[in-house]
C-alpha cells in the first residue's frame, strides 16, 4: 500500500526538519534523487549522460534550489548544464553550486541554446505555488523532468488554472502528493519517481491509498476449503434490458471471473425471452428468477437497465429491498437515477464522471455552489474527481466509485480504508461494457465478504474490485485491443496468479 499526501500535508511534514535545521540536508537528499531520476531517464533512452545537453528552468523558490543542486550533480557525470532563471530571485546556494559546477546561466541571445536541449529540468514551481502560473515553453524532442511537481499542477488537488509543464518522468519528495494522480495533475506528471528525504515519522494520516499487488489477496474473499455455494454467497442481478442486452452478460461474466457461489438473475417477465436467453446462452451455471425476494447476499443493480419502465419499476423495488434488508449493494448506470440519498445500507455507487454530475445535480451539490443554481457538468467532475468523489460520499452516504482514466474510491468517512486511487487501468479499458463488468467483479467481492464476521472495510473491497479490473486489463491487453466481453479471461488470470 502507498500512501499519498496533498502538497499542504507535505510541507506540514518538512517543518520540524525545517526548524531544527535539516533544509540543506533535505534539499541534497530531493536534488540527488533529482539527478538519479535524469541519469535513469537517459538511460532508457539510450543516452548517454556525459555530454547530454540539460537544461534547467529555475524558480525563485526552493523548488528551483533543488533544479540547481541537481544539475550540478549531473555535472559532474560530464553532462552539459545550463538553466534559465524564471523570475529575478534564485536560489542563492544552489546558484552558487550550479556555478561551481560550470553551470551558466543563459540570458539574452544565450537563450537560444535552450532549443537544443536534450533534458528539460522543470524546477520553477513546487509545492509552494499560488494560483495560475503563465507558463515556459520546452524545446520539442527534450525529455521533461519536473521536479517535485509538475509546474502549473497544483500538489493539493491536481488541479491546472493556468499553464502546466507536462513531464515525462516526475521525481517527487517526501510523499506521493495527491496532485500527481488527481484531475489534469494525472495527465501532467508523466512516470512517477518516489525519493524519501526522511519525512516518515512527520507524515499524517495520508489523503488517499494506492493498492499494491500484496494488498490485494487480503482483500478479496477467501474461498475456504469446506464453503459451499450458499457460504460462498449468492449475488442478484438486476441487469440489461431489451436495448442492451449485452451488460447482463458482461456483468454475470465479471461476477463469476471473481468468484461468487451462485447468480440469481432477475428476469423482465416470468417467460422465456431472449435477455435471459442470451445470459444463460454465455453463462448456463446463472439462475433465472422471477421473484426479487428470493434469499440472496448482495444485489448488484442498473447496468444496461435503460429506461424501459418495466426494468426501472423492477429497479425500485429492488432498492427498497435492498434498503430494508440492509443488504450491500452495487448500484451502477441507470440505477444511479433511482437511488436516494443517505442511507445506512453498505451501497457502492459506480458513476462514470458524467454520470457524477448528474447525480450531484440531482443531489443539489450544483446549487450550494457561490453562483447560486450553477450546474456540475462533466468537465468540473474531471477537473477534480477526488473532489467530486467526496462530496457525492457526503450526499448519499455511499462508497463512491468515480470511474475515469483514474478511479478514485471514496467512502463517507475519513480515516484508513476509507480513500483510494487507483491510477488507471490499460487505456483499452475505455471501451463500451467495460463499466459493467467492474459492476460485476465488485458486487462479486462484496457478495463474497457479506457474512464474513470479519470483513475489510467496504471502500477496501470496492478498491480491490478495481484493482482486479485494472490489473485484468493488462493481462488481456498483451494480446492486443479487446472488447469488455474478453475482460474476465485477464480477471480469472489475475486471481489465480494472487492466490
Ligand atoms: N524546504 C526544503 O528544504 C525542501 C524543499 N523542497 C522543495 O521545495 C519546494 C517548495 O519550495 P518553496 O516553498 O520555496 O516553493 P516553490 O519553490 O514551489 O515556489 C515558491 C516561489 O514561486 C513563486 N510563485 C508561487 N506561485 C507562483 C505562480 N503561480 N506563478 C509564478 N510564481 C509563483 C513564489 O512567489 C515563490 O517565489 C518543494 O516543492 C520541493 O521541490 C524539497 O527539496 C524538500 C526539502
Ligand atoms: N483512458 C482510460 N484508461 C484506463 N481505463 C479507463 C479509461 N477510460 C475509462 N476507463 C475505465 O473503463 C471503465 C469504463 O466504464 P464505463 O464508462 O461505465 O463504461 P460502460 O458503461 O461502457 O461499461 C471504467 O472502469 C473506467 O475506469
Amino acid at each position: 500500500m502507498h500512501q499519498v499526501y496533498t502538497g499542504t500535508q507535505i510541507r506540514e511534514a518538512e517543518q520540524p526538519l525545517l526548524a531544527a535545521g535539516a533544509g540543506p540536508q533535505l534539499m541534497h537528499q530531493a536534488a540527488w534523487g533529482l539527478a538519479q531520476g535524469v541519469i535513469e531517464l537517459l538511460h532508457e533512452h539510450q543516452l548517454a549522460v556525459p555530454g547530454a545537453r540539460i537544461t534547467g528552468l529555475i524558480g525563485a523558490g526552493n523548488n528551483g534550489g533543488d533544479g540547481l543542486w541537481a544539475l550540478s550533480f549531473l555535472a559532474r557525470r560530464g553532462a552539459h548544464i545550463t538553466a534559465i532563471c524564471t523570475a529575478e530571485r534564485v536560489h542563492p546556494e544552489g546558484a552558487a553550486a550550479f556555478r561551481a559546477a560550470g553551470g551558466r546561466f543563459l540570458s539574452g541571445p544565450e537563450t537560444a541554446d535552450y532549443a537544443r536541449a536534450e533534458v528539460v529540468i522543470d524546477a520553477v514551481l513546487g509545492t509552494g505555488a499560488r494560483g495560475a502560473w503563465e507558463g515556459h515553453p520546452v524545446p520539442e524532442g527534450a525529455l521533461v523532468v519536473a521536479c517535485d511537481i509538475p509546474s502549473g499542477v497544483s500538489a493539493d488537488t491536481g488541479q491546472v488554472s493556468g499553464q502546466a509543464i507536462t513531464a515525462d518522468l516526475t521525481v517527487t519528495f517526501g510523499g506521493l502528493k495527491v496532485g500527481l494522480f488527481n484531475g489534469a495533475g494525472a495527465a501532467h506528471s508523466g512516470n512517477i519517481k518516489l525519493v524519501d528525504i526522511g519525512l516518515g515519522p512527520h507524515l499524517p494520516a495520508p489523503e488517499l491509498q494506492l493498492l499494491s499487488p500484496t494488498d490485494i489477496p487480503e482483500l478479496l474473499p477467501p474461498a475456504a476449503p469446506h464453503a459451499h455455494k450458499y457460504t460462498r454467497g449468492v449475488l442478484g442481478v438486476l441487469a440489461g434490458s431489451t436495448k442492451y442486452p449485452g451488460a447482463a452478460s458482461l456483468v454475470c461474466a465479471g461476477a463469476l471471473a471473481t468468484g461468487v457461489g451462485m447468480i440469481r438473475f432477475l428476469t423482465q417477465t416470468e417467460h422465456a425471452e431472449p435477455l435471459t436467453t442470451l445470459v444463460l446462452g454465455a453463462h448456463p451455471e446463472v439462475v433465472p428468477a422471477t421473484d426479487p425476494t428470493e434469499r440472496v447476499q448482495a444485489w448488484l443493480v442498473g447496468s444496461g437497465l435503460s429506461d424501459s419502465d418495466h426494468r426501472v419499476e423492477q429497479a425500485k423495488q429492488v432498492l427498497t429491498l435492498t434498503q430494508q434488508q440492509q443488504l450491500p449493494a452495487v448500484i451502477d448506470a441507470d440505477g444511479l437515477k433511482l437511488i436516494e440519498p443517505a442511507t445506512t445500507q453498505p451501497r457502492v455507487l459506480t458513476p462514470h464522471a458524467g454520470e457524477a454530475a448528474a447525480l450531484l445535480n440531482r443531489l443539489g451539490a450544483g446549487s450550494d455552489d457561490a453562483t447560486q443554481n450553477q450546474r456540475v457538468d462533466r468537465a468540473n467532475v474531471e477537473a477534480d474527481p477526488l473532489a467530486a468523489a467526496q462530496k457525492l460520499a457526503e450526499l448519499t452516504g455511499d462508497v463512491i466509485v468515480l470511474k475515469g482514466p483514474h478511479t478514485i474510491i471514496c467512502g463517507p468517512d475519513a480515516g484508513p480504508g476509507q480513500r483510494f486511487i487507483y491510477p488507471g487501468g490499460h487505456p483499452f479499458l475505455a471501451t463500451a461494457g467495460s463499466g459493467d463488468t467492474l459492476a460485476g467483479i465488485i458486487a462479486a467481492v462484496l457478495t463474497g465478504w457479506a457474512e464474513a464476521d470479519a470483513a475489510p472495510p467496504l471502500a477496501a473491497q470496492a478498491a480491490a474490485g478495481v484493482w482486479l479490473h485494472g490489473a485484468a486489463s493488462y493481462a488481456v491487453a498483451a494480446g492486443g485491443p479487446f472488447g469488455a466481453s474478453q475482460l474476465a479471461a485477464g480477471v480469472r488470470t489475475v486471481v489465480a496468479e494472487l492466490l
